[in-house]
């Protein structure tokens, strides 16, 4: 199988402006003992960036991104810090501010997430087309309903789905459908951060690559930023600007993927790079290039070997 062709945009020529500020944010669920899921977490966020956020199971990477759109629900309790979005319109909202319609508001206009279990959310007994429609009903009412069904069409198109598929319902799809469905939904009012958490680790391997393929491509096109959690280190290293590496509740190093893998500081980073053994040796060089062996004139060599993605993950 092909690699896949990054449409991210080289990081040089990323904005270098935050459009997300997390300052000291701690979370804590208030158990016994209580467990300090996020331990002052400074970070920010660049505006049409893809971050990722690796770390093992448990240091606090989904709480974080709980913690950042507001919807921890108790235990979980912030203790300390905040997290401040700055609009492409020039205003900031601090977002510990908003509450009620306010948040719900901001959740689906502003910052839209995906999960991994996303996809089974859908309401198995509306076609996608009511699903897709009550998002943009419900925020941008004064759209006229034959503009609302345009733009669903167009939504899905977005994501490699024929609209012919609004009239199904979500049995009818694949798994790898839906879930793309989820993120047409997740863009519908053009946010400007998605953040996913482990948004294709349910799908087999060549679905989940087309789809971060969309993903990365939709962000060059949209401009949006990305928060991309998962454990999956050679994944991230492939698609992000930058990677935070989490343990036990803090950010341990932050640096852009190729200075991540090629000249790791942390002590625990090189720990985790060691884990996956594929990114060890030289296939591992392949990681980063993102070009296919036989589309590169660089890897067109008849003795380099081919660059199959899965086979060095
Ligand atoms: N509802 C809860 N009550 C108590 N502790 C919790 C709760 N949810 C999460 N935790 C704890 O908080 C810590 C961080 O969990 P979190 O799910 O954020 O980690 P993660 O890095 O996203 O893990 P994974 O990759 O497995 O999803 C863990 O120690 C976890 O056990």
């Amino acid at each position: 199988m092909s690699a896949p062709t990054t449409t991210a945009p080289a990081a040089a020529t990323l904005s270098r402006h935050p459009v997300l500020t997390i300052d000291d944010l701690s979370v804590d669920y208030l158990v016994d003992p209580p467990v300090h899921a996020v331990d002052h977490v400074s970070l920010e966020l660049r505006r049409g960036e893809i971050l990722g956020l690796a770390g093992e199971s448990g240091c606090g990477k989904s709480t974080l991104a709980y913690g950042i759109t507001r919807l921890l629900k108790p235990p979980a309790t912030i203790t300390s810090g905040s997290a401040t979005f700055h609009s492409r319109e020039g205003y900031d909202v601090d977002l510990s501010t908003l509450s009620g319609d306010d948040l719900r508001a901001f959740r689906w206009d502003k910052v839209a997430m995906v999960f991994q279990g996303a996809m089974n959310s859908l309401n198995p007994v509306l076609r996608i087309q009511v699903q897709l429609e009550d998002v943009l009903t419900t925020h941008r009412p004064e759209m006229p309903k034959a503009q609302r069904r345009t733009r669903c069409a167009e939504l899905l198109m977005r994501v490699g789905v024929d609209p012919s598929r609004l009239r199904a319902y979500p049995h009818e799809l694949s798994g790898g459908m839906r879930q793309r469905v989820m993120i047409a939904m997740a863009l519908a009012l053009e946010p400007q951060i998605l953040i996913m958490d482990e948004p294709t680790t349910a799908l087999d391997v060549v679905v989940q690559r087309e789809i971060l393929q969309e993903i990365t491509r939709l962000r060059a096109e949209l401009g949006f930023a990305v928060v991309f959690i998962t454990h999956d280190l050679p994944l991230l290293l492939e698609i992000s600007d930058r990677i935070a590496v989490m343990r036990a509740g803090r950010i341990v190093e932050l640096a852009d993927a190729v200075t991540l893998y090629t000249d790791p500081q942390h002590a625990y980073t090189r720990r985790l790079l060691s884990s996956f053994p594929s990114l060890t040796g030289a296939r591992g060089d392949f990681i980063r290039t993102g070009v296919d062996a036989s589309s590169s004139s660089a890897f067109a060599d008849e003795t380099t070997p081919s660059v199959d993605q899965e086979a060095v993950r």
